[in-house]
């Protein structure tokens, strides 16, 4: 009897060693099988390499997706106008509390406070208590009197005046005194950018340079940083319109 149950029960012929390894490899993980392939970020980079691997072997030119100018991408290949307002990075230390963030609270306490209306643009009393300048102003607004008076009555803020303002090349020349009193045009539209000056990342010197050598800098805004939305950034240095005066 004792026989017959040694004879059923199996030898394990097996050392401690193999059988913990046998155990490791029972834990590890086997990959997933699935049918479809999960779309990962690395399995899309995969892809990217494979096909660019594959365009290699073809001879076909590698077509980088990159937007023109963007120049937090790297330095573009040639020269000329693909390296200007790209390629290599051109921004400035900033001093601190001059982040966008504080652009941005110092903006939001200017909109809520109706006593700092108009307070971010500097030259605007001027163009009423300067005769010269005055005179401009009343001959291009003729047509929006209403919109002269509501700023020097009221102190409306600027951006908030419908019709704009209205203002020429001359007054705005008359503007361009300093870095704080700098007006400039972008898209025909006309800012003070004084106040911006210590928070463009580009840094003050750029933008006193482009201002005065062009009327409107819009076109090299946009070669720089298109992306950029100026019209909400610079919303309390907004001044009005700028008109080509006959
Ligand atoms: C007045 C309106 C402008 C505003 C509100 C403005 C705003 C900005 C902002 C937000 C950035 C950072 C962009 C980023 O990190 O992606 C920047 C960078 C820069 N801006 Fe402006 N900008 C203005 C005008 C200009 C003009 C007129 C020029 C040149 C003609 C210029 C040249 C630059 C340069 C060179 C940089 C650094 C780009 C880099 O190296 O990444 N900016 N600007």
């Amino acid at each position: 009897m004792s026989q017959n149950s040694e004879t059923q029960v199996p030898k394990i012929n097996v050392s401690l060693e193999e059988n913990s390894k046998g155990h490791e490899q029972d834990e590890q993980i086997k990959p997933r099988q699935t049918r479809f392939k999960i779309p990962t970020i690395q399995n899309s980079r995969d892809d990217m390499y494979r096909q660019q691997q594959q365009r290699q072997k073809d001879k076909q030119p590698v077509i980088i997706q990159q937007q023109p100018g963007c120049s937090t991408l790297g330095r573009p290949k040639g020269g000329g106008l693909a390296r200007m307002g790209g390629g290599e990075r051109q921004k400035v230390r900033l001093a601190p509390g001059h982040s966008a963030l504080d652009w941005s609270e110092l903006n939001k306490k200017v909109l809520q406070d109706k006593s700092r209306s108009n307070e971010l643009l500097y030259g605007l009393r001027t163009l009423f208590e300067d005769k010269d300048q005055l005179a401009i102003l009343e001959r291009i607004n003729s047509e929006n009197m209403d919109t002269v008076l509501k700023l020097y009555r009221f102190n409306i803020p600027c951006h908030l005046l419908h019709p704009p303002l209205r203002i020429n090349e001359q007054l705005l020349r008359l503007h361009q005194k300093n870095e704080r009193e700098f007006w400039t045009v972008i898209h025909g539209n006309v800012y003070c950018v004084g106040s911006y000056m210590e928070f463009h990342p580009g840094g003050s010197e750029i933008l006193v340079h482009y201002g005065e050598k062009f009327v409107d800098v819009g076109f090299w805004f946009n070669k720089f940083h298109r992306w950029v939305n100026y019209e909400k950034l610079l919303q309390n240095c907004y001044i009005g319109k700028f008109v080509k005066d006959k």
